[in-house]
């Protein structure tokens, strides 16, 4: 496949991509929905026509042309973007529910200044004070199981992870009254993703919006009295309003407005804790199907316990000596593709493998197709950590991921994965108790419908 991106001229004798347009309007949205609601997931209607069409094929949903694309040369070029030919989008449900003044959404100008902001807040010492609250978040989470019994991953998981985002992004403590009710209202936006934009009262989608309103208002609230209080708190909250003040009181203009905050507290809270309560939900039911691979992990991980006898937590610098369980992570990340495809929209005429890219189109780099290529990945579909022993090949690996937009969370994410796996596997010894492989409905991220059940028996136990 030729990766020629250039300008169309007159005589350019590219063609249209390939595929159905669908019926008048609609497109083939019918055809979407009907996958998102089906226990394959949203991903089955890509397959599909990734099988039927190939490399490159055209589709239509909510009234938009999609061009898929599953090549790693059409993903450097794209995800890149040096040629300043396309923006991030993502489809008009997303961006009304994180918000206009969300990094995810924000114009390439905009996003450039908010993300560079938010950059500050992912530094190494923000990951290695995370590190320490993580574990002993973890370290209290499955002490509570029982010494013997059935867990669901996936319930414990995302219980797990949101409590590590509220506590980083706000300081906010699992007892803390507002923290159940910013749960639930974080799972209905979640839900409501990929519904068909229509605002009535009963749709998925009206729910989201009004679960969006009262989250802003908690953080307007939050931010209200953290203003008036006196107590310095370590968080990305503080971070954001002291620079903001500073910023004003030298008579600069605000650096983030508070709507920018809160619609970017909302995007942290929404891009981190779904992703890897699924990434950790998946990494469990692999590692229980492939008792080789955890029992390697577990002699690493054994070693470093040993080592850390007279350490309540793990560090940084800990992370830093697993590299079997760091290969494990990648591997489950590359099989499970949580985020199945990267969008992007086009802003000026384009050539791509051949075919005509119109400007206006959405463009979607299909990440689990590069993850599942047996030309890519020998024998895909094997859960083989050490495959990463070698380096894998430039744009081969897209779970977070390339270039300007890659995930600002990265670190942190690799850091609950690693956290979690190490306290996981020096404690239990599990058994996945429904090896179903089928995903959630209207789920935006690939979370299993199971939840992976998992029967635990502590190791010393
Ligand atoms: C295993 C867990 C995670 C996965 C698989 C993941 C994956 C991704 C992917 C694929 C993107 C989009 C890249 C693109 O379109 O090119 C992204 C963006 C982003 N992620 Fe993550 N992510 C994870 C965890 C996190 C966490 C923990 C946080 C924050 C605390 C986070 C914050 C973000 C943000 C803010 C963006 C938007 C970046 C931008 O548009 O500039 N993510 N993530």
């Amino acid at each position: 496949i030729l990766n020629r991106q250039k300008h169309l001229d007159q005589n350019s004798t590219a063609n249209i991509p390939p595929g159905s347009r669908g019926l008048p309007l609609i497109g083939e949205t019918i055809q979407f929905i009907r996958a998102v609601n089906s226990n394959k997931g949203f991903y089955d209607f890509v397959r599909n026509r990734h099988i039927r069409y190939g490399n490159c094929f055209k589709t239509r949903i909510f009234g938009e042309t999609h061009v898929f694309l599953s090549s790693t040369e059409s993903a450097k070029a794209i995800l890149n973007n040096e040629s300043g030919k396309f923006t991030k989008k993502y489809i008009k449900s997303i961006g009304e529910l994180v918000g206009d003044r969300s990094l995810l959404c924000a114009s390439p100008h905009h996003h450039k200044l908010i993300r560079g902001r938010l950059a500050n807040l992912f530094s190494t010492s923000s990951v290695s004070g995370f590190i320490r609250q993580f574990d002993e978040s973890i370290i209290k989470t499955l002490g509570e199981w029982e010494n013997e019994g059935t867990v669901i991953v996936l319930d414990q998981a995302l219980e797990i992870t949101f409590r590590a985002m509220c506590k980083m992004l706000m300081s906010l403590e699992s007892e803390d009254e507002v923290v159940e009710m910013l749960k639930e209202d974080v799972a209905s936006i979640c839900k409501a993703m990929l519904a068909f934009p229509i605002k009535l009262p009963w749709t998925r989608f009206y729910k989201g919006l009004k679960a969006r309103r009262r989250i802003i208002n908690t953080l307007g609230k939050i931010m209200s009295e953290r203003r008036c209080s006196q107590t310095e708190r370590e968080d990305f909250l503080q971070y954001l309003l002291t620079e903001d003040d500073k910023a004003c009181s030298d008579g600069n203009p605000s650096l983030m407005t508070d709507a920018e905050i809160q619609d970017n507290i909302l995007t942290m809270i929404i891009a981190g804790q779904d992703t890897t309560a699924s990434a950790i939900t998946w990494m469990v039911k692999y590692l229980g199907e492939n008792q080789k691979v955890l029992s390697l992990l577990r002699d690493e991980q054994l070693q470093i316990a040993e080592k850390n006898l007279n350490k309540s937590f793990l560090s940084l610098g800990d992370l830093n000596e697993m590299p079997y369980a760091s290969k494990v992570v990648k591997e489950s990340l590359r099989m499970a593709s949580i985020v199945p495809w990267l969008p992007r929209s086009v802003l000026q005429d384009s050539e791509i493998e051949g075919f005509k890219i119109k400007t206006g189109w959405n463009i979607d780099i299909d990440a689990r197709s590069i993850h599942l290529d047996p030309m890519i990945y020998k024998d895909p579909n094997k859960f083989n950590p050490s495959r990463f022993d070698d380096e894998a090949k430039p744009y081969s690996f897209l779970a977070f991921g390339v270039g300007p937009r890659t995930c600002l969370g990265i670190n942190m994410a690799r850091a609950m994965m690693l956290v979690f796996l190490h306290r996981l596997v020096t404690t239990f010894k599990w058994e996945v108790m429904d090896s179903d492989s089928s995903v959630e409905k209207w789920a935006l991220f690939a979370r299993l419908k199971s939840g992976c059940p998992v029967y635990v028996r502590r190791i010393d136990g």
